[in-house]
């Protein structure tokens, strides 16, 4: 789940519009938040507002929702650049939000209707569930009886109705549940999974002291996304979600498997379920329920967490601060850039690209899953909500029957390993758990080499087993060692030759994949390297060919951003303070782009675009600017390559000496803090599809290379030899040849980068370029 795309034509879209002439009015947009709170809410009325602005528009904010949208006066305030600064990191919205009655029907609607068209506004963005956006629908079919009827009241003028004959409205999904069909993901899912993910963390290791049972409800009361990803991501042992019902045997078949995993060494066993629970007849399955049947047959000492609304809260994570502000920003430019009336559009992500779909029909689908849960058309339910969650049932699914006992099928079964290269990223245990359960299934065996291709090359290895990855999902840094070092392609052969490996997957970052295609190109030689070998990216800085997004990246932008929150915490009493923050991420500018743009920083200095003298000038300049009017923090995040004569000290020095007592400038250089704790949500669950992928793939090489007469698996060439990746919206597979003109080796970074769009979004959020006329200097 990358988060950052380039779309060139998006990026043009980032031109500043002229400004409009003197006499005439200026376009305004209004935004508001309805229905239940979700985090990065804030992240979006943040960017629509600053968009709008940058773009000489008029930007209110509706205060309650609906509420405020009906009752007008001083619910809707006009905004400025700084109503909107120090949110993005706050959880909740800070413009209020409430579920309105009196929006339902038709004279509500009228007042609305009459509070925009006093204030010119006649472009909504809405922020909120289905039901919000479903009223942001009705509202738009409306508007032409609105004008109507408001002009038979003589509440507007003839000229304000032809001026204002239509309105436009688009839908920004903020939810936890992840449940609007036609996008991959919504504004606030993200951070609610990680508070499931790290309540699963805290109760597994008590769970796990008293050989507990835990049932752990979580939000969803249509849609069992929260459950499901947070299954995958933990390896619970039995999940209930509301499209998918177990069988009325449900009791049998789970206290079967909880009993199962126990008896092959398991400490504890954890039930995950959604609030909406229910039966193959629709009648709900309760927490107690569950807890009942689990204390009555297997007599497990059993309890009971429902989270709650604890999910709802804290700081939003990267991932939902990047969505809302991309999808906040994408709102306001389709409106410039489509003149006229347009039909009502959500913003949404499919896979890791941004997408624009019809609000209706996604409405529509959307509440067709419910009325497929209840006629029991489960295979319906699920596939209604997107081939994303159809896969990742069936994920789940292959995880939890993952059985050493199952009978073999295929030709035999072979023997993989498994090697760990470069630096730590978060999601490597994960990575190897989820290879290591994908593979017993059918009996192949895993072995893990110790510490790189040095532990290969001596044959330092332990037999992975089902029991020993078991605990693994939430653990940081790599339990099987890893360093940087080169293969030495003799001992290593020798080595896999005298272990019978039949398959090799190497995670890592770019040594994992220089190392690997220098085993590929010696294949000739070495007939012991002629086995599948496939990379699974995994380091913080993002920079491996083949794939958007690498396994422990979206671990390190969160720790970054928790690092940049705190030290900006700090300005607020110290006032005044450039902050240069210096991040990890080697000559890929990916950290720190995204990190600046989720942490709302002012500018990212890249090793692809270095660092001048001008650059320098340019960015002390705005400085002063925005704190001769009031500023009290802005911070650069700095890539650890992007300039080896502007180090962070020298800038911080530059700047500190350079600012005319307007603010004072400070460094911290972030270091190993950035590889993280525990694995985030994103990064669990995508070591767990590329691993999978990993070992779906080996087996069927390995199947299809098996010599008859040697028994040996014999590759050809450069064949069998993979990137494991995500690229748009699925899960790819990229020959590692084909890689290499895509590869800048000297740079260790792939040719083509990603984030166009993000420093685009940097420039005008942090107010660059805004200062050219009279008018928006007062703002
Ligand atoms: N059919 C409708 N017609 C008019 N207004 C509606 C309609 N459905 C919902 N709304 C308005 O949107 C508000 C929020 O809707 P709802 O309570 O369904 O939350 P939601 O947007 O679906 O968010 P969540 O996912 O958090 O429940 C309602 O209180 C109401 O004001
Ligand atoms: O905050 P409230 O109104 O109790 O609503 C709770 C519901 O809202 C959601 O958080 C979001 O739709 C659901 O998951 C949950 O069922």
């Amino acid at each position: 789940m990358p988060l950052l795309s380039q779309d060139a034509e998006w990026d043009d879209m980032y031109k500043r519009l002229p400004e409009p002439p003197a006499g005439t009015a200026r376009r305004a947009f209004a935004v508001l938040t309805s229905g239940g709170d979700s985090q990065g809410m804030n992240a979006a009325v943040r960017a629509i507002v600053r968009v709008a602005l940058y773009n000489y528009c008029d930007a209110y904010a509706i205060y309650e929702g609906y509420v405020g949208l009906v009752n007008g006066g001083s619910f809707i305030k006009k905004m400025g650049w700084g109503d909107v600064s120090g949110i993005l990191s706050q959880g909740g919205t800070v413009i209020g939000t409430a579920r309105c009655a009196e929006f339902r029907d038709y004279p509500g609607r009228l007042k609305a209707a009459l509070n925009l068209l006093e204030r010119g506004i006649n472009n909504l963005i809405v922020i909120g569930g289905d039901g919000s956006l479903t009223g942001a629908d009705l509202f738009k079919r409306e508007w032409p009886q609105y004008l109507k009827d408001l002009l038979q009241q003589k509440a507007i003028s003839e000229e304000l109705a032809q001026r204002l004959s239509y309105i436009n409205i688009v839908g920004l999904v903020g939810s936890i549940d992840n449940d609007l069909c036609g996008t991959d993901n919504t504004i606030g899912a993200d951070t609610a999974l990680k508070r499931i993910v790290e309540s699963i963390d805290s109760i597994s290791s008590t769970a796990a002291s008293h050989q507990r049972s835990f049932v752990l409800e979580v939000m969803g009361r249509n849609c069992g996304y929260l459950a499901l990803m947070a299954a995958i991501a933990s390896g619970a042992d039995w999940t209930f979600i509301p499209e998918q019902p177990h069988g009325d045997d449900w009791r049998v078949a789970m206290c079967d498997e909880l009993k199962r995993n126990r008896e092959r060494g398991r400490r504890m066993s954890l039930v995950i379920m959604a609030e909406g629970a229910r039966d193959r007849s629709g009648t709900p399955i309760t927490a107690e329920q569950v807890k009942q049947a689990i204390d009555s047959t297997l007599h497990h000492d059993t309890r009971i967490t429902v989270l709650g609304h604890v999910q709802r809260g804290g700081a939003p994570t990267v991932y939902d601060r990047v969505l809302g502000t991309v999808c906040g920003a994408r709102a306001v430019q389709y409106l410039l850039h489509n003149a006229g009336q347009v039909r009502p559009v959500v913003m949404g992500v499919s896979g890791s690209k941004y997408i624009t779909i019809p609000l209706m029909e996604s409405i529509a689908l959307t509440q067709s899953v419910p009325v497929a849960i209840k006629s029991k058309e489960f295979a319906r339910a699920v596939e209604l909500r997107g081939p994303g969650f159809v896969s990742d049932v069936c994920l789940l699914h292959q995880l939890n029957s993952a059985d050493p006992t199952h009978r073999h099928v295929g030709t035999r079964p072979f023997k993989i390993a498994i090697a760990c290269v470069g630096a730590p990223a978060s999601g490597m245990n994960s990575a190897i758990r989820a290879a290591v359960l994908a593979a017993v299934d059918s009996l192949h065996t895993v072995i893990g080499y110790h510490d790189g291709f040095d532990g290969i090359a001596k044959g330092e290895f332990e037999e992975l087993t089902w029991l020993s990855v078991s605990q693994l999902a939430d653990k940081g840094g790599c339990v099987l060692g890893t360093n940087r070092s080169a293969p030495n392609i003799g001992q290593v052969a020798t080595s896999l030759q005298k272990h019978a490996v039949d398959a090799l997957i190497l995670i890592g970052g770019f040594e994992a994949y220089t190392g690997a295609l220098a085993l590929v190109r010696a294949r000739s030689a070495n007939p012991a390297l002629r086995i599948p070998i496939l990379c699974l990216p995994a380091t913080i800085s993002n920079n491996v060919p083949g794939t958007e997004m690498s396994v422990g990246s979206d671990t390190a932008l969160n720790a970054i951003v928790t690092c940049i929150d705190t030290i900006k915490q700090s300005a607020t009493s110290s006032r005044a303070r450039v902050f240069v923050i210096e991040t990890h991420g080697g000559n890929c500018g990916y950290l720190p782009v995204t990190s600046a743009l989720a942490a709302g920083a002012e500018r990212a200095y890249t090793p692809e675009e270095g660092i001048s003298l001008s650059t320098l000038v340019t960015d002390l300049q705005h400085f002063q600017r925005r704190f001769s009017e009031g500023a009290n923090c802005a911070v650069i995040v700095r890539g650890e390559k992007a300039s080896s004569t502007y180090t962070t000290p020298v800038i911080e020095a530059i700047l500190g000496e350079e600012s005319r007592q307007l603010f004072t400038c400070r460094s911290n250089v972030l270091g190993h803090l950035q590889q993280g704790f525990t694995p985030s949500p994103i990064d669990r669950i995508s070591s767990v599809k590329f691993a999978v992928q990993c070992v779906t793939t080996i087996v069927s090489e390995c199947n299809r290379a098996l010599d008859a007469t040697t028994n040996t698996v014999q590759v050809a060439g450069s064949e069998a030899a993979f990137m494991v990746g995500l690229k748009g919206v699925g899960i790819t597979l990229t020959p590692l040849e084909e890689l290499v003109e895509h590869s800048d080796f000297k740079l260790r970074v792939p040719k083509a980068q990603l984030w166009t769009e993000a420093n685009l979004l940097l420039h005008v959020l942090g107010k660059y370029d805004y200062y050219n006329d009279a008018k928006t200097q007062a703002q």
